[in-house]
């Protein structure tokens, strides 16, 4: 029961299996203090052989334990939340907040247009009182073309608003919903008849954005139709020009209405201003800029951040994170309330282990019960005061950014539009706290886990919500070398944060709770993984090929504790992976993404932070695409792997599969060859390992020897990654 005898407006619930996983934990962690065991007393002594592959091989399983206790106290007690919008309609629908709601997008051509208008369209029909709804497209990649789509959907949207909220169709994106569900019957003839006609004009929308995207340009008929065209003039360059703010729908204009007269929600286009002098920051540049921005036009009490490719699947979660703000009893302490990421191109057996299932069902869900989950950057509503850099519990200072909620803003477009043009200047931050303590932090590749853990440090709470229909569908990477990129940024930010004043033992100590301080470590702490994994799959298998065994006898009662805690840990995921929704072949894959991203991804992101923290490179942020070309495509329909590109992140996957086809097949020539039993005994468990990674890496023999199309492995790849291998081998034998 809330304040007031008030009944709560959200409820929370733990994880069920509590008991099973205790019983994993204890049992596994007693196998882990025998292997330490083994290895401390059975280390060979000094000048044998074999001793310093075997420190290594410890100091490798040392750092897997440290960080098996993350990931256990990570999954230690989930917990699950659940929503009563009836209760918040009931009492607050008269005096709900207003939303800004924040799109970004960068990149015409690999985030094109379409799919960009998409997600502003399935915002936009929220089911939410449009004259509280504002919606910002930033556009950081500068092309009109994109503003060009805007301008069709603001007309679309007079169409395609009325008919979301008469049928109450789901999801609201024309293209998913156009593409995922079937004319409706006859039964319905009212709505066959509209289905049908806004579907053809949703149709001709497309075509004609995809025609000018083909051209490359507008036309000058097109130019005609909006002054917003006007500033292209002037910005020739997507790096290098003026701000272009451009108020499409103004809600407050009594004309903005949509075909049945009701009224529209705001919709407005943003290019910040770009000069090759400034540092643009990325995306949070362009999420700085908006909070500026919005604060003068709108001014929504809570704000809704997503990348252009989530559409919004659920035209409740508005009402639903409200739900946790609103809240009597604990809504005042929460900064923002996170959905999970979920992606509406994942196939059966997601070959590259994109779903992050695991991570969305358990891991944050881990978070929010240790403290509150991390800001992932998309699909996350955000208080704007916290955004703001209010500490909680403190009257917010800084009344220059956020305006009095009462005040109406009274100016007219134009006025809001110069006023906007000011604030999303790339000098209007230059000796101010933004990026610092104000708005998300810059200089780091992951802003969103650092903006997210400083709001934690400076008192607020936060939620993590999934609801039974999913809130936002996104695409993920559909190439190995785009997912492995983009691990690699996430690992390397990640990392940075760790190793910067923010890392969340000394900047969050006292602020956060020490599990929630533990449970970051799960991600800031991956990039390092790449050390005892690299090392886990090539000196065994090495050792192997020269004889030298690392593991107990299989005669021995030391295999034992080794064969527990591998198959319990296998049993364990396999069970969570399933749990989660994956297949069995799902996680097989995800098996194999766990060592390829542990052996590239990670170890890039590592040696690129230590570089950078030696002050010899800078930061970056590739985006990732989110169009593939049609062959490309074909394949990932299929989950054929994709080599295709000349990349180092591939000759080390090379490199490594050909090392362990080698040892193994030197390790089945030295049983055979070699008779005496006791290399059997000694090497088998080796040879195992060996025979697994093997296993695992069939896909990369394939691309290497049999793909003969253009997703093969590039020859280059190919002849260094046996050069590689070879010198390994020789340096390894003589
Ligand atoms: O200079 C830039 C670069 C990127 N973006 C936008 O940022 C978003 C995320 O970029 P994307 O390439 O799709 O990255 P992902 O790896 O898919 O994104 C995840 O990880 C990022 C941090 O690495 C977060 O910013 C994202 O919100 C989160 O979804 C996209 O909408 C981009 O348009 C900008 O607005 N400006
Ligand atoms: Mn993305």
């Amino acid at each position: 029961m809330g304040r007031d005898g008030q009944l709560p407006l959200f409820e929370t619930k733990a994880a069920k299996g509590r008991l099973l996983f205790g019983l994993y934990a204890v049992s596994t962690f007693v196998g882990i203090c025998l292997i330490c065991v083994y290895r401390l007393t059975h280390l060979p002594e000094e000048g044998e052989v074999g001793r310093w592959p075997w420190i290594g091989l410890f100091l490798s399983e040392l750092w897997y334990i440290l960080y098996w206790f993350v990931i256990l106290s990570v999954r230690w007690s989930p917990i699950y939340r659940n929503t009563f919008k009836d209760r918040l309609t009931q009492r607050y629908e008269k005096v709900l907040p207003g939303i800004d709601i924040f799109v970004c997008t960068a990149n015409p051509i690999i985030e094109p247009p379409t799919m960009v208008i998409n997600t502003v369209l399935s915002v936009m029909a929220y089911d939410y009182q449009p004259e509280k709804l504002s919606i910002y497209l930033s556009n950081d990649g500068g092309s009109c073309l994109t503003f060009y789509a805007l301008l069709e959907a603001s007309q679309f949207s007079k169409l395609w608003l009325p008919f979301c909220k008469k049928f109450k169709v789901e999801p609201r994106c024309p293209e998913a919903y156009f593409s995922s569900t079937l004319k409706p019957h006859h039964d319905d003839p009212l709505m066959a008849e509209e289905w049908s006609s806004i579907k053809k004009l949703y149709k001709d929308m497309r075509n004609r954005i995809e025609a000018v995207m083909n051209m490359g340009q507008i036309t000058e008929e097109i130019r005609k139709q909006h002054k917003g065209f006007g500033e292209w003039n002037l910005a020739s360059e997507p790096q290098n020009h003026q701000t272009i703010l451009q108020i499409l729908i103004d809600g407050r204009d009594g004309k903005a209405v949509d075909v049945e007269g009701q009224p529209l929600p705001t919709l407005i286009y943003l290019s910040r201003e770009k000069r090759p002098k400034y540092h643009h920051n990325f995306k949070a540049g362009a999420m700085n800029a908006l909070i500026r921005v919005s604060s003068r036009i709108s001014n929504g009490e809570i704000i809704l951040n997503v990348d252009c490719d989530m559409y919004s699947n659920n035209s409740e979660s508005v009402r639903d994170a409200l739900c946790f703000f609103m809240d009597e009893e604990t809504g005042h302490e929460i900064a923002y309330v996170q959905f999970p990421q979920c992606f509406n191109n994942i196939t059966k057996n997601d070959l590259y282990a994109n779903s992050l299932n695991v991570c969305m069902e358990v891991e944050l869900a881990g978070f929010d019960s240790n403290g509150g989950p991390s800001y992932i950057g998309t699909g996350c509503f955000h208080r704007r005061e916290t955004l703001c850099g209010k500490k909680y519990g403190e009257k917010c200072e800084r009344e220059q950014t956020t305006r009095n909620n009462n005040e109406r803003i009274e100016e007219n477009a134009s006025v809001l539009e110069e006023i906007g043009k000011v604030l999303a200047s790339c000098s209007y931050e230059d000796y101010t706290q933004w990026g610092k303590e104000m708005g998300l932090k810059y200089g780091c590749p992951v802003e969103d886990t650092l903006t997210g853990l400083s709001i934690q440090c400076r008192g607020w709470k936060s939620i993590y919500f999934t609801p039974e229909r999913k809130a936002f569908l996104g695409v993920a990477p559909t190439t190995l070398l785009q997912t492995l990129i983009q691990h690699k940024r996430w690992s390397e930010g990640d990392f940075q944060i760790f190793l910067s004043s923010h890392c969340p033992f000394t900047y969050g100590h006292k602020m956060i709770p020490l599990k929630l301080q533990i449970s970051y470590c799960l991600f800031l702490l991956l990039a390092p993984n790449c050390l005892p994994t690299l090392y886990y799959v090539a000196i065994p298998s090495l050792c192997l090929l020269k004889g030298i065994s690392l593991f107990p006898k299989i005669s021995s009662l030391w295999i034992l504790p080794f064969a527990y805690v591998m198959s319990s840990s296998c049993a364990y995921s396999l069970g969570e992976f399933i749990w989660c929704g994956g297949t069995l072949l799902g996680w097989w894959n995800d098996q194999r993404m766990w060592v390829f991203k542990r052996t590239t991804s990670y170890f890039f992101g590592f040696s690129e932070t230590i570089l950078k923290q030696l002050g010899f490179a800078k930061s970056s942020f590739a985006v990732t695409s989110k169009v593939a070309d049609e062959e490309e495509s074909k394949r990932f329909e299929k989950e054929v792997m994709e080599f295709g590109a000349p990349s180092p992140m591939f000759t080390i996957l090379a490199a490594l599969a050909l090392l362990n086809l080698f040892a193994f097949i030197g390790g089945i020539k030295r049983m055979i060859m070699d008779v005496p039993a006791h290399v059997l005994d000694s090497l088998l468990l080796q040879l195992l390992l060996c025979g697994v990674l093997v296993f695992i890496n069939l896909p990369v023999y394939q691309g290497l020897f049999l793909q003969k199309d253009a997703s093969r492995v590039p020859y280059s790849v190919t002849y260094q990654s046996i050069a590689f291998t070879l010198l390994a081998c020789s340096i390894a034998l003589y």
